[in-house]
């Protein structure tokens, strides 16, 4: 979702690659180990990369990324964040272009799920502690 917004607001040519990685699994914690479940089809020796994610909790998953895509050989890395935690940080990490701050609760919806659960929802909310706790 948030890659589809960005998409549609960028002028130059820029080409797009997925990656799938995840450390939460159905908890609200972040296990802390970072499990790659695609990796990117193009190679990014000497390109300009702008990581685009929907939120940074933690700060764990990007610290991993950033150093997994450097080993990869990029010429730069900058981070574009829909939303960011700044009192859930461990590690962190150095945002170019953010939306939102928001405050330390797990949030749902616009793409965010937790359990695979409500990422259908068109806005994003606070998910009620009853429903994990
Ligand atoms: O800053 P952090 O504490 O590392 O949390 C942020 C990361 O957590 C979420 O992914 P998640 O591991 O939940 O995978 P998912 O998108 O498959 O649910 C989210 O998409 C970020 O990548
Ligand atoms: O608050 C959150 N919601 C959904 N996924 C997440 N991954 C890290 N933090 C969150």
């Amino acid at each position: 979702m948030v890659m589809a917004d960005l998409a549609r607001e960028l002028r130059p040519h820029v080409s797009m690659d997925w990656m799938a990685v995840s450390s939460y699994g159905a908890g609200t914690q972040s296990s802390g180990v970072v499990k790659i479940l695609k990796d990117l089809d193009s190679d990014l020796s000497g390109r300009h990369v702008l990581i685009v994610e929907d939120i940074i909790d933690s700060g764990l998953t990007l610290s991993w990324l950033l150093g997994n895509l450097a080993s990869r050989g990029a010429a730069s890395i900058e981070i574009c964040a829909l939303l960011r935690k700044p009192d859930a940080a461990k590690v962190e990490i150095d945002v170019k272009y953010l939306g939102f701050d928001i405050p330390n609760q797990f949030v749902v919806g616009y793409g965010l799920d937790f359990a695979e659960r409500y990422r259908n929802l068109r806005d994003v909310a606070i998910l009620a502690p009853h429903v994990y706790s």
